[in-house]
């Protein structure tokens, strides 16, 4: 059975979801199919209010994100394994002690590998053995229809020392290639509400509300000193209160959603003095000083005070440059992604800089996340991708940094100084690139962002503070071997889990939503291979 509200809600005949070949899902951030989080003033950017956009309609953010489907460098998914395996106590703590689904680059690619359905696009090179082929969620390269980046952008990064990647996909992302997104062969959108849920819209046991707002978990009597839930509350756009009672709770509510849930139900941190707890080898609490659930009233369940915290997002900027005349044109879908690791967009003086920064940890970052930074670096992980934007008069590239620096939560968003600096330095790079490489293709002092009167470091570092945006990428508020155990589960509930971007421990260099649909994949087949008297 499916309940449907507002046709809104459901997305199915939003033609700004749909239709990811033109402009229209520039249309989607701020719009009624999302919620419109706002952050706090962000002291360290010009206290600037930042929109954190996420889906709020059938599929979720999948429905209005830019779909491109990309995988990190393997290092930064293997860095899971030794961020997780040297955890003492953590792998005789959880029960089902199933942690290779989420260990490292193999198996999280097989993951991803079985959520997809590649297609080759003709005159175009890729490596088949990187991908899926029989998974929900169709994707396929197309190349620009304008002439900018095949005529211009591309020729200029290979003219500037840089390479063409012939499938970013297998774990070294660095150079530039045409991005496969999530579409189907006509450019319609494949995501989860189209591609999971519909197939199977009709099956008996299976049944889909939107216009409701998950308000609660309800709790039984605890088990051995665990939560047990029983089912959830929920509240409908009248206000009228509900409830759904399950053997199992799975929450899938995104990295803002879930642990609100979790906070609203009494599973996290309840005030001040239980914030120590929160440190572990991984994760810290940005809230020092802030109790969550005391002061709204709210019983603790289970202390928990990592929930809401860690939370990464990737800082961007723009470079907009007018186009020199109308026969050169930047329309079509933006494809083509170009990655720089620090070797090849530092100079040497810089990459030593860096490097000495990385040797202090910012402020409560455990030890392990720490090393796994270091590690990323050493080894040359990518750490800033510039995208192209397909706007017909202009030349937009979005810096974007891969690998921050600083950590927020869910109520003190994150970007410190140390970021900033690698975000100016990323801006200042794709000015370098258009300025020296694409003269030809731009007007003359047709420089929009940043504009001609921001050239020092220091006018860089202020237009950064004033102007930085996000990649839309945040991640890890109910991290694994913090929040949820490695079966998903959790911590101090018997039947509670997390299947969503917010248990994704340590930030890959990459769009997320690939890993967010293996670990959707993985998450389903454990917890049907789970019987239900394991959940103790
Ligand atoms: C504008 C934009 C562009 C992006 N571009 C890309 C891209 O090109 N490539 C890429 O890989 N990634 C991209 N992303 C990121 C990617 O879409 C997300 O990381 C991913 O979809 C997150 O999946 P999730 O399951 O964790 O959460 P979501 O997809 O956000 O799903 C959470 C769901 O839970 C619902 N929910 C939350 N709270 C409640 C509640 N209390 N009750 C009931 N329902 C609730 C929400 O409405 C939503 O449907 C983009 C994101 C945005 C916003």
């Amino acid at each position: 059975k499916t309940t449907f509200g507002r046709s809104d809600t459901t997305g199915f005949d939003n033609p700004n979801i749909a239709n990811l070949s033109g402009l229209s899902i520039q249309a989607l951030p701020g719009s009624s199919v999302d919620w419109n989080y706002k952050s706090q003033p962000l002291r360290y950017a010009s206290n600037q209010t930042i929109t954190m956009t996420r889906g709020k309609v059938l599929g979720g953010s999948s429905a209005v994100n830019g779909a491109l489907l990309t995988r990190p460098n393997k290092i930064d998914l293997d860095l899971w394994e030794s961020a997780f395996g040297g955890m003492s106590g953590f792998k005789t703590r959880v029960k089902i002690i199933d942690f290779a689904p989420y260990r490292n680059w193999d198996t999280i690619s097989a993951s991803i590998k079985s959520a997809e359905h590649f297609s080759e696009t003709d005159g175009l090179t890729s490596t088949l053995s990187f991908h899926g082929t029989v998974g929900p969620i169709c994707d396929s390269q197309r190349t620009p229809t304008g002439n900018v980046w095949g005529q211009g952008v591309i020729p200029a990064v290979l003219a500037s020392n840089g390479k063409q990647n012939v499938d970013q996909n297998g774990g070294d992302p660095s150079g530039i290639w045409y991005t496969p997104k999530a579409m189907f062969p006509s450019s319609i959108r494949s995501y989860s509400a189209n591609s999971y849920y519909l197939p199977n819209a009709g099956r008996a046991n299976l049944q889909v509300m939107v216009d409701v707002t998950v308000s609660r978990i309800i709790w039984d009597t605890s088990l051995n000193g665990k939560a047990v839930a029983t089912g959830v509350e929920y509240i409908n756009t009248a206000g009228q209160t509900f409830t759904a009672s399950g053997d199992r709770i799975i929450l899938s509510g995104g990295v803002f959603g879930t642990p609100q849930v979790l906070e609203l139900s009494g599973v996290g941190n309840p005030a001040v003095s239980d914030f120590s707890s929160c440190h572990t080898n991984v994760i810290h609490c940005a809230r020092v000083n802030i109790e969550i659930m005391n002061p709204l009233g709210i019983s603790t369940v289970v202390d928990l005070p990592a929930v809401g915290e860690n939370l990464v997002e990737q800082p961007t900027t723009k470079y907009v440059a007018a186009l020199a005349s109308v026969s050169i044109t930047n329309s079509g879908l933006q494809l083509t992604l170009n990655f720089e690791s620090p070797r090849t967009l530092l100079t040497s003086e810089e990459w030593d800089t860096a490097h000495t920064l990385l040797q202090t940890a910012p402020p409560g970052l455990g030890d392990v996340a720490h090393q796994a930074l270091i590690a990323m670096f050493m080894n040359d992980s990518v750490i800033v991708e510039f995208m192209g934007f397909p706007n017909p008069a202009d030349l937009i590239f979005l810096p974007i940094l891969l690998h921050p620096m600083s950590w927020g939560s869910t109520s003190s968003p994150p970007m410190q100084p140390r970021r900033r600096h690698s975000t100016s330095r990323s801006a200042q790079r794709a000015r370098t690139f258009a300025t020296q490489s694409l003269v030809p293709f731009l007007a003359a002092a047709g420089e929009i962002s940043p504009g001609t009167a921001v050239s020092t470091d220091a006018q860089f570092e202020q237009f950064v503070k004033d102007a930085v945006g996000v990649g839309y990428h945040p991640l890890g508020t109910a991290a694994i071997a913090s929040v949820v155990d490695a079966d998903l589960r959790v911590q101090g509930t018997t039947n509670v889990f997390v299947v969503d971007g917010s248990i994704i421990p340590i930030k890959p260099g990459s769009h997320p939503s690939s890993i967010i649909y293996g670990i959707g994949e993985k998450a389903a087949a454990m917890l049907k291979a789970s019987p239900l008297s394991d959940d103790v």
